[in-house]
């Protein structure tokens, strides 16, 4: 029998950048990632919060294969990346995904929605030209935007361009999508649209999501476990319930002071009026890996 799929493994990541500022001669580092080490099995969800400057999104896009840390490795379902630009490298890009807070900036404005996704495709797949329309049309449909595939992007709400850009990360079949602030610039009832679609596609593509958010009761609902980040150190991580109900570090307490203070009822009330009732607890992980 073959060996269980292991996920994502980060083992002591470090984001050295320079501060711009020389102490005694020599330049100055700051470490925007300091040392982080955890894991995201198949099918996981792994919220990331933290203030501003915490070095969320450093870590995401090291977890993402797009940024080399300065030192520490991540295995990618037990290989490591490749170094970026590299055919290797290339590879295993389409394996995961990158979704920003900001789709229009990472459309091409004259292109047609369903040209774009097809496009990803192809260039990943060599495909008769039917069966990458077919697949182009059926992602596009799964998204929610089957019928919409000839518009271009001026041509959708900012909901239905992240929904376009979604179709266009999993078009290629990844195993990891790095949401960073993914919902954060739309309204409060498309965000939880965007959200019951990601848990949808979540299950049926046995995806793993690191979950980058500002918003704690987001990040709550859709992660199996969470991580709290705080001057580039992860200070906790743990299952989602326990983290939120059962804070270990003072910063965590701290943080979680900020969501609107409600009773459990209340939560659970408001978390069922906008995401239909489901979460994280819809789906557990494949292979959960304890930190
Ligand atoms: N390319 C870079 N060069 C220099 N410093 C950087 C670079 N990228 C990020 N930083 C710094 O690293 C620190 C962490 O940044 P990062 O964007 O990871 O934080 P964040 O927690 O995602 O913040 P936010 O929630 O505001 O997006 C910040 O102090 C930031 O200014």
């Amino acid at each position: 029998m073959s060996e269980a799929p292991k996920g994502i493994v980060a083992t002591n990541l470090v984001r050295a950048y320079s501060s711009g500022r020389r102490l005694c001669g020599k330049a100055d580092a700051f470490r925007a990632v300091d040392g982080v080490s955890l894991t995201i099995a198949p099918g996981e969800t792994l919220g990331i919060v933290g203030e501003s400057g915490s070095g969320k999104s450093t870590l995401g896009r090291m977890i993402a294969g797009i940024e080399t840390p300065t030192s520490g490795a991540v295995t990618f379902w037990d290989e490591h990346y490749a170094g970026v630009g590299t055919p290797q490298w290339r590879r295993q890009r389409r394996h995961v995904q990158v979704v920003f807070q900001n789709p229009a900036a990472v459309v091409d404005p004259r292109w047609s929605i369903h040209a774009q996704v097809r496009e990803a495709l192809t260039t990943h797949e060599q495909l008769a030209p039917s069966e990458a329309d077919d697949r182009t049309q059926a992602m596009l449909a799964m998204v929610g935007l089957g019928t919409m595939g000839k518009r271009l992007p001026h041509q959708l709400s900012g909901g239905q361009l992240q929904r376009a850009v979604i179709a266009r990360a999993l078009v290629l079949n990844p195993r990891l999508v790095v949401c960073d602030e993914a919902v954060s610039a739309l309204d409060v009832s498309v965000q939880a649209q965007i959200i019951n679609m990601l848990l949808e596609l979540r299950e049926k593509l046995n995806l793993s999501l690191m979950f980058i958010s500002h918003d704690l009761s987001v990040v709550r609902h859709i992660s199996h476990r969470v991580g709290v980040m705080h001057a580039g150190k992860l200070l906790e991580i743990g299952d989602s319930t326990t983290l939120f109900d059962n804070p270990r570090h003072d910063y965590t307490r701290r943080l979680l002071a900020a969501i609107p203070a409600d009773s459990p009822r209340q939560r659970r009330q408001r978390d069922m009026k906008a995401f239909g009732g489901r979460g994280a607890a819809a789906a557990q992980p494949e292979h959960p890996v304890q930190s």
